[in-house]
């Protein structure tokens, strides 16, 4: 049976209108979040740490800004927008203990909640709304009038009002302009884990780069390689998120869908298949987080290496010297 989509007009606003709704953070949802229920017309805080660099962004966009203490406090929904491993510390010093019952507390991604990191209290609500991208372009679909797709999910429903919050905060951020459907914390972390790991971030950067570096490495000139293998990349993707992969198919010589056809096998195995699920798995069980959480604690040291490596990588210099002649790829400066 397919899934029940949530669009706006299933959608009642009234379980968040007159309430106040926390955002914890500023950074690339918690901008996003703030700006676009503030722009459905709800009543948001922003909680920040003391001397956050943050402060005049939010207060330029026009939101006002509280500790995090006093927006939880003050607050009716408390939705918990800074990195998944810095959550637990700034929920146990600076949230729970002004988390009275009746209140909310959400999350963008259910990480801490499904993998025990975090216990909320019995009497308050606990739900997640999960927009499926980034936060720069959550914000950036809503000013132009469209709306990401998200899921939500109730993990804790003390009130009975739980699931209407939940979709009413949906509908503020724009999701349901799009489509929202109703998932597990289990469930909506473990697919957003997968698919950034294996498809999203971590396939495509690590495909892109095996192409680029295949060409440099064959002689030809790398200004060609990062045409071929990454600025065509979107073009390509555009055509698949609009038409799917038919449309796509359509547009492309009969050449490339042949070639599509015979190599795509070649380099997706079944054993990229069968490391896939071993990636889900020890996603599944809980090794990577454990893994993720090791880095964060000391510092992220194997993180920081990979971010150096990278940095200096042909593939990235001549790329920013490409988009810079190209000024109308980042039309806009990231806001955060
Ligand atoms: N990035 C994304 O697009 C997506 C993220 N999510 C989820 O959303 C959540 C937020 O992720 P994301 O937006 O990437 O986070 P960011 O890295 O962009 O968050 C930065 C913000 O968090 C604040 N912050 C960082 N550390 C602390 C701390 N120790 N105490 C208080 N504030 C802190 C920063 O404060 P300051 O300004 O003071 O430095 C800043 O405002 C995560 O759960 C993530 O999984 C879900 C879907 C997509
Ligand atoms: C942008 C998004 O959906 C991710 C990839 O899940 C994330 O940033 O964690
Ligand atoms: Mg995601
Ligand atoms: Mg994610």
């Amino acid at each position: 049976m397919a899934a029940k989509m949530y669009y706006d007009r299933d959608v009642d606003t009234a379980p968040i209108e007159n309430k106040l709704i926390a955002i914890i953070g500023y950074g690339s949802q918690a901008h996003a979040h703030a700006q676009n229920l503030r722009d459905s017309g709800f009543n948001v805080v922003v909680g920040l740490r003391d001397g956050s660099s943050s402060k005049a962004k939010a207060e330029q966009a026009g939101l006002r800004v509280a500790t995090i203490e006093d927006a939880t406090k003050e607050a009716d929904v408390v939705m918990l927008l800074i990195p998944d491993e810095n959550q637990p510390k700034t929920y146990t010093e600076s949230i729970a203990p002004y988390l009275s019952d009746g209140k909310a507390l959400a999350f963008g991604h259910g990480f801490n909640v499904h993998f025990g990191r975090i216990v909320p209290p019995a009497g308050v609500d606990v739900f997640l709304v999960a927009p499926k991208g980034p936060g720069h372009m959550l914000r950036r679909v809503y000013a132009d009038g469209a709306g990401m797709p998200g899921i939500f999910a109730v993990g804790q429903d003390a009130t009975g009002k739980a699931r209407d919050i939940a979709l009413a905060y949906a509908r503020g951020i724009g999701c349901t302009r799009a489509g929202v459907l109703e998932t597990t914390f289990k469930e909506e972390t473990e697919t957003d884990l997968f698919g950034e790991q294996s498809v999203l971030c971590g396939g495509v950067t690590h495909l892109i780069q095996a192409g680029f570096e295949t060409l440099v490495e064959a002689g030809y000139q790398p200004e060609i390689a990062y045409f071929e293998t990454l600025h065509e990349v979107k073009l390509i993707v555009d055509l698949i998120y609009e038409k799917g992969f038919e449309g796509m198919r359509h547009s492309i010589s009969n050449t490339a869908e042949f070639g599509d056809y015979v190599t795509g096998p070649r380099i997706i195995t079944d054993d990229t298949k069968a490391t896939m699920k071993t990636v889900l798995s020890d996603i599944q069980t809980g090794k990577f987080a454990e893994r993720f959480i090791e880095d964060a604690e000391n510092g992220f040291p194997y993180m920081n290496e990979q971010r150096t490596k990278m940095r200096d990588h042909k593939l990235e210099t001549v790329g920013k010297e490409l988009r810079d002649m190209m000024p109308f790829i980042s039309k806009k400066e990231l806001e955060v």
